[in-house]
């Protein structure tokens, strides 16, 4: 068993179920290639088992949505894509929040000073946010390329605009578009829901911070490091997360009937 004994409890005995999780480095392994960041074996049977046993599954990442959509292919998914910014639903509608006409000419400042410091082809741009990314480059080449694109951004960070390190990047971002403001959101539209939140990186501590003491925050992880989660599992347990969690959930379901 992987989920804390309390929290199975009072899942098995909740009317509602949230559970709300990262893609790249939890659902998938990191890839040089980002087009080809598959989700891992045993992810999409059991992101299907865990909707099918009536649980609300919703993926939260910093891509956007229908990247995220293509990726894991899995019908009627519930995705939060932009840093949750952006709203996917399960019928495949989306909405996106408009950017006001600063924060466009901020977002074309950005990408006017990255690209003479960045190497072809590792800027991502996405509708609200840039990415720098430093996986591709020589290890040697890394560390230049953060140093670099770091003083090119660092003279446009405000009030608004921000810089966010993720693993293998840096990201110009605003400041309203965060995880932690998709997860309060979510927990106010569920709030009899038990609900837990799973992710790798240093953009989900700002779920784990926005989840209630009794909800249940989970580090994806290989080895410890300082979080505001409670539980740590290694990415080959997500599978058997899901499975865990659907199981709850079936269970629930044939006792009502
Ligand atoms: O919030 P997430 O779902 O974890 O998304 C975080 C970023 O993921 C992508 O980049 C990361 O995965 C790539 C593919 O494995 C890898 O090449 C890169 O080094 C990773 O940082 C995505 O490209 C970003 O937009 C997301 O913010």
């Amino acid at each position: 068993m992987l989920l804390p004994e309390a929290f199975r409890h009072r899942l098995a005995r909740a009317r509602h179920a949230l559970f709300m999780i990262d893609y790249d480095g939890t659902l998938a392994a990191f890839r040089a290639r980002r087009d080809l960041a598959y989700p891992d074996g045993g992810v999409r049977e059991g992101l299907e088992r865990v909707i099918a046993s009536g649980t609300r599954l919703v993926v939260i990442s910093g891509r956007e949505a229908a990247e995220v959509s293509s990726l894991l292919g899995i019908a009627g998914l519930e995705i939060w894509g932009c840093h949750g910014a952006q709203r996917r639903t399960a019928d495949g509608e989306s909405f996106l929040p408009s950017l006001t006409a600063e924060q466009q000419n901020l977002l074309a400042e950005a990408e006017t000073r990255a690209l003479p410091v960045l190497p072809e082809g590792t800027l991502e741009r996405k509708p609200l946010s840039l990415a720098g990314h430093f996986r591709s480059l020589p290890p040697g080449a890394r560390a230049e390329a953060a140093r670099d694109l770091r003083q090119a951004w660092e003279p446009l960070v405000g009030d608004d605009g921000e810089l966010r390190p993720f693993d293998g990047g840096l990201e110009f971002r605003f400041r309203r578009h965060h995880k932690g403001r998709a997860v309060a959101t979510l927990i106010d539209e569920e709030r009899e829901a038990v609900a837990a939140y799973a992710g790798d990186d240093e953009t989900d501590e700002d779920a784990f911070r926005a989840l209630r003491p009794s909800d249940l925050a989970i580090l994806v992880a290989e080895s410890d490091r300082p979080t505001a989660a409670s539980l740590r599992l290694r990415r080959r347990d997500v599978p058997a997360l899901l499975d865990e969690w659907a199981a709850i959930g079936e269970k629930r379901r044939e006792g009502k009937r």
